[in-house]
């Protein structure tokens, strides 16, 4: 039977696992993905990231590879399990059982980092699919001397045109409307050296098997028709919410994010909650913020499974020795 079940292995969930180990707890981690790092693996690995405490600028890997380097010491206490999503949480006597994809597990207490559940792009709408239109960029280099489409007016939309441009000189942004969502800074920056095209709308896309090779797009207004060739088409249209397990697990909230108290305990006793996925008055999404409450989290718990110890709160100068 484990301490402490941490569900997602994202900023929060990672430094949940760390100071589970710190406090000793027999805890594990559960994430559905392969990989760690949650928003900052899947949607944003290249980008800097600038308000992090301590680290004036670093990319959202290098951020990661950090969480990943400090957790470590505990790997063997807390392990990480990957491609285990949590699908049930139901509570016994006085403990819980989780049932994943895999596997079922047994645990006293249970924090919830499921950053909301999981978020999936917004697709671009067409009757066939081909491997070259993408909703993520992991490694730029990918992208060296291709001719790029990015679809979209938001900030990431711009953010990614802008990167792709250190990269390739042929990046084209279409966007339905003149007016851009995103920074009129960055829109400008993006000017300099690459092509806009306003306002058109995606009327198709042309290629051989699952290659597409031309975008055909419709000017929104004199609905004159125009092609470009295109190596790859970067879709930015957003993300959209998977649907919230919160009802399924029988947890208080709204619109998918959990209730919680100023002890990061949901409506249920011994189910806790932290991150990107919870509500309470003044709650803001950061990553700083995500690790606050798991730190509060992971202390209230330890609390109430050795009363105590929690007399003496111990730092992390004391705890470790090397
Ligand atoms: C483009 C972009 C830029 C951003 N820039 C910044 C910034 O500059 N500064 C900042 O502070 N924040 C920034 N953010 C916000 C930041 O990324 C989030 O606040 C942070 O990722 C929240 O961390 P989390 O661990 O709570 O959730 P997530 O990062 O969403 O991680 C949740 C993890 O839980 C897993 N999971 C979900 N459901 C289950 C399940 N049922 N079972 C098991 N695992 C599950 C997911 O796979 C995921 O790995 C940005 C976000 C985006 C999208």
């Amino acid at each position: 039977m484990l301490d402490l079940l941490i569900i997602g292995a994202g900023p929060t969930g990672l430094y949940g696992a760390f100071l589970a180990g710190l406090r000793k707890l027999n805890a594990a981690v559960i994430e559905s993905s392969g990989e760690s790092g949650g928003q900052l693996t899947a949607v944003y690995k290249d980008k800097h990231i600038y308000d992090i405490p301590g680290f004036p600028k670093i990319t959202a890997k290098d951020y990661i590879d950090g969480q990943m380097k400090q957790y470590e010491r505990f790997k063997k206490e807390v392990p990480i399990y990957y491609h285990q999503e949590a699908l049930l949480i139901v509570k016994k006597d006085d403990y819980f059982v989780v049932t994943t994809n895999q596997t079922v597990f047994e645990t006293k207490f249970v924090i919830i980092a499921h950053g909301g559940g999981g978020f999936v792009p917004q697709k671009l709408k067409l009757d066939k699919t081909f491997d070259n239109i993408i909703y993520f960029m992991q490694d730029l280099n990918t992208y060296k001397g291709k001719k790029m489409v990015v679809l979209g007016g938001g900030d990431s939309a711009l953010d990614w045109a802008l990167d792709l441009l250190d990269h390739t000189p042929d990046v084209t942004l279409v966007h339905r409307r003149d007016e851009f969502r995103a920074l009129e800074a960055t829109v400008e920056a993006f000017k300099q050296k690459g092509h806009i095209l306003t306002p058109y709308i995606v009327s198709d896309v042309l290629g051989d098997g699952n290659t597409a090779h031309k975008i055909v797009l419709k000017h929104a207004k004199t609905h004159e028709e125009i092609q470009i060739d295109c190596d790859y088409i970067v879709v930015n249209y957003g993300f959209v919410l998977s649907k919230s397990k919160l009802e399924e697990w029988g947890l208080t909230g709204e619109k998918g994010l959990i209730h919680v108290d100023s002890t990061m305990k949901t409506s249920v006793d011994g189910i806790y909650a932290a991150g990107n996925g919870i509500d309470y008055p003044g709650k803001i999404k950061l990553i700083s913020t995500g690790q606050g409450e798991i730190a509060t989290a992971v202390q209230s718990i330890t609390n109430l499974l050795f009363p105590d110890k929690s007399k003496n709160f111990e730092h992390s100068t004391t705890l470790i020795k090397d």
